[in-house]
C-alpha cells in the first residue's frame, strides 16, 4: 500500500502540470464512452423499424412508408454515434500520448540531473547496470503505463459501469442475464491475474539474475579469453536463461489465456442473451420487432460487458511495473545528494597547507579502515602516500577530495575545516589524477578542455605538452580533433593517464592528487608520465599515491601507512636510516626492477 501511495504521488507530481490536457482527454473518453453505449440502442432501434417496416411489407394492405423512415434515422444516428466513439477515443488516446512522452522526459531530465549530483559512496555501492536499468526499463514501464493502462482503466472502468447502465435503461431483466456468467468471469480474473502475477515477478528476478550474469562476464572477458573459459562461461549461462525461458512461458500463458476465456464467456452468454430474448420476444407482451431490436442490443452489449474484464491482466501487470518503476525513482529521489553548491564559505586560495587531523574513517559502520591518521603538508611541498595494498592510500584521497566524511577528526586546508567550506570551491581547488583514467566520446581537443571547457586552443597544447602527448597526438592524422571513445580509444593506459595529467594541468589546481597508474607500461612510457608528474606537481601542493617508490624519492615528506594507520613519516633518506617497513619496501622494490 505505501508504494501504491508513493507511485500515486510520484505521478501526481509530474502529471499535475498538464491538468488541462488530461481534463481534455477525460472528456474525450467520457463523450466517446457515452457515445460506445449509446451506439446498440439506434442499432436496436434500426432493426425494430427494419422488422416493422418488413412485417407490414409482407402485408402489402398496411403497408406504410413511415417505417422505413425510422430505420433510416436510427441508422444515421447509430454511424453517428460510432463515429463520435472513435473520436473520443483517439483524440484521448492522442493526448495521452502526448502528456505520457512529455512527462517521461521531464522524468528522465530530473533522474539523470539527480544522478549528477549523487555522491560517490550511490555510484560505489550501485551496479552500473542498475543505474542504467532506471533510464531503461523503470521509466519505459511508466511510460506504457501512463499511456495505456492509466488511461484504460478510466476508459474501460467508465465502459463497465456505463454499459451496466445502458443495459438496466433499455430491459431490466435481460440486464441480469446478460450480468450472470459475472461472477464466474470474476473468479476466473483473479486465479489467472494471481498465477500470472506470480510468474512474472518471478521472470523479472530471473531477467535480473541473468543480466547480473552477463554484465559480470562481459566485463571479465579479458581473463575469461586469456583462461579460456567461454565453453564454460556459455554452459554457465543456461541455467539464468531456462529460468528466464521457464517464467517468461508461464507468465505468457496465464496472462495470455485472460482474454480467449473471457471471450468464450462473453460468446456463452451471447447463447445465453439470444435463447433467453427469443424466449422473452415470444413469450412477453411486446411487439415482435421491439423485442428482435432488444435482442440486437444485448448482443451487443454482452460483448462490451466482458471486455473491460478481458483487460484486467494486461492493465494489472502494466501498473505494477510501473509501480515498482516509480518506488525506484522515488527511493533515487530521497537519497542524499553530493554537491550542495550554495552552503559554506568560499575557499580562498591556499595560504598555508593541508592536514589531517586524527581522521577516522570506515565506508560503513562495520569496518574502519582509518585510525587516527594525521598528516600534514606544507603549501607547494609533495607529500607520497606509501604502502601496501589495501592500506587505506586511495581512502585518505576520497577524503580530501570530500568525496566522504571523516567519522571523526578533521580535515583542514589553512585549518578551515572542509566540511564548512562551499563544496564547489574545493574542488575547483583540488586537481586529481586517478589512476583509471577516463576517455568520454568527443574529440582529444574537447576532452583535454573537459575540465576548463573555455581555455584556449594554445593553452590545451601547452598543458599537452607539459602532460608529454603533444608529439603523440600530433602523429595521428586527425591530430586534435580525432574523435575517440572508451570503446574506440587511441590510447594506452599510460598514454590515457598522460592525457589525463594534461587535463589537469589545464586547470591549473592549486592542490593536486595524483594516483599513479600501476599498470605496467614500458620503459619510454614510464619516462614520459614521470617527467609530465613533475611538471603538474612543481609548484603545486600535491598528495601522491606510489606505487613504483623510485618516483617519489625527492618527495619533502613519505608518509607509510599500513592497515590503515601511518606507520612512519619522513623524507627518503630519512625513513632508509631508520631500517623499518619503508626501507623493507623499498629494497624489496629495488631488487625487482
Ligand atoms: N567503496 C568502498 N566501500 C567499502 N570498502 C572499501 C571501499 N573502497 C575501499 N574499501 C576498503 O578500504 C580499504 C582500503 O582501501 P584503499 O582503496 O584505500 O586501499 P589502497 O591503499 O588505495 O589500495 P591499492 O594500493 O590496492 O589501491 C580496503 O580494505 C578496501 O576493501
Amino acid at each position: 500500500m505505501r508504494e501504491f501511495i508513493q507511485a500515486v504521488v510520484y505521478f501526481y507530481n509530474y502529471l499535475k502540470r498538464y491538468w488541462r490536457g488530461l481534463l481534455f482527454a477525460m472528456i474525450a473518453v467520457l463523450v466517446g464512452t457515452y457515445a460506445q453505449i449509446k451506439a446498440p440502442v439506434y442499432l436496436g432501434q434500426a432493426i425494430t423499424a427494419l422488422a416493422t417496416y418488413l412485417g407490414e411489407y409482407l402485408n402489402p394492405t398496411t403497408h406504410h412508408q413511415a417505417s422505413m423512415n425510422g430505420f433510416y434515422n436510427a441508422l444515421w444516428a447509430m454511424v453517428f454515434f460510432y463515429g463520435l466513439t472513435e473520436i473520443g477515443l483517439v483524440a484521448s488516446g492522442l493526448i495521452t500520448s502526448r502528456i505520457s512522452a512529455k512527462s517521461t522526459g521531464e522524468m528522465r531530465v530530473s533522474l539523470f540531473s539527480k544522478l549528477q549530483k549523487m555522491t560517490i559512496r550511490y555510484f560505489d555501492t550501485h551496479q552500473d547496470g542498475k543505474i542504467l536499468s532506471l533510464f531503461t526499463s523503470d521509466l519505459d514501464n511508466i511510460f506504457n503505463a501512463m499511456n495505456q493502462a492509466i488511461f484504460q482503466v478510466f476508459s474501460q472502468g467508465l465502459l463497465f459501469l456505463g454499459v451496466i447502465w445502458m443495459m438496466f435503461e433499455q430491459s431490466a431483466i435481460m440486464a441480469w442475464v446478460t450480468m450472470a456468467l459475472t461472477p464466474i468471469a470474476i473468479l476466473v480474473a483473479l486465479v489467472i491475474i494471481r498465477r500470472a502475477r506470480y510468474h512474472i515477478t518471478h521472470q523479472q528476478q530471473a531477467i535480473s539474475r541473468m543480466n547480473g550474469y552477463i554484465n559480470e562476464q562481459v566485463n571479465g572477458e579479458k581473463i575469461i579469453i586469456t583462461e579460456g573459459l567461454q565453453q564454460e562461461s556459455i554452459r554457465n549461462f543456461d541455467p539464468y536463461n531456462e529460468k528466464v525461458k521457464e517464467e517468461t512461458y508461464k507468465g505468457q500463458v496465464y496472462s495470455g489465456m485472460l482474454m480467449p476465456l473471457m471471450q468464450g464467456l462473453s460468446l456463452l452468454n451471447l447463447a445465453i442473451v439470444i435463447f433467453f430474448g427469443s424466449w422473452l420476444v415470444l413469450h412477453s407482451g411486446m411487439s415482435k420487432a421491439t423485442g428482435l431490436g432488444l435482442v440486437v442490443v444485448f448482443v451487443n452489449y454482452s460483448q462490451q460487458y466482458y471486455q473491460p474484464i478481458s483487460q484486467l491482466t494486461s492493465i494489472y501487470n502494466m501498473l505494477q511495473l510501473a509501480i515498482t518503476g516509480a518506488g525506484r525513482l522515488t527511493k533515487v529521489k530521497a537519497e542524499p545528494e553530493e554537491v550542495d553548491q550554495a552552503r559554506g564559505t568560499v575557499l580562498p586560495a591556499l595560504k598555508n597547507g593541508v592536514q589531517l587531523d586524527q581522521v577516522r574513517f570506515g565506508y560503513n559502520t562495520k569496518q574502519e579502515i582509518l585510525h587516527d591518521v594525521s598528516i600534514d603538508v606544507q603549501k607547494g611541498q609533495m607529500v607520497a602516500l606509501v604502502g601496501p595494498t589495501g592500506s587505506g592510500k586511495t581512502t585518505v584521497m576520497n577524503l580530501l577530495n570530500r568525496f566522504y566524511d571523516v567519522n571523526s577528526g578533521q580535515i583542514t586546508f589553512d585549518g578551515v575545516d572542509i566540511r564548512q567550506v562551499d563544496l564547489k570551491s574545493l574542488r575547483d581547488q583540488v586537481g586529481i589524477v586517478l589512476q583509471e583514467s577516463v576517455i568520454f566520446s568527443r574529440s582529444i581537443a574537447e576532452n583535454i578542455k573537459f575540465g576548463k571547457p573555455n581555455a584556449t586552443d594554445k593553452e590545451m597544447i601547452g598543458a599537452a605538452k607539459q602532460a608529454n602527448i603533444h608529439e603523440f597526438i600530433m602523429s595521428l592524422p586527425e591530430g586534435y580533433q580525432t574523435q575517440v571513445s572508451d570503446e574506440n580509444s587511441v590510447f594506452s593506459t599510460g598514454q590515457k593517464q598522460l592525457l589525463s595529467i594534461a587535463r589537469t594541468i589545464l586547470t591549473n589546481p592549486d592542490f593536486l592528487i595524483l594516483d599513479e597508474a600501476t599498470s605496467n607500461v614500458d620503459t619510454v612510457t614510464e619516462t614520459k608520465i614521470q617527467e609530465a608528474m613533475n611538471n603538474v606537481i612543481a609548484g603545486r601542493t600535491s598528495f601522491v599515491i606510489a606505487h613504483r617508490l623510485k618516483t617519489i624519492l625527492g618527495a619533502d615528506k613519505i608518509v607509510v601507512l599500513k592497515d590503515g594507520r601511518v606507520i612512519e613519516q619522513g623524507t627518503h633518506n630519512q625513513l632508509l636510516a631508520e631500517h623499518g617497513f619503508y626501507a623493507d619496501l623499498y629494497h624489496n622494490q629495488m631488487v625487482f626492477e
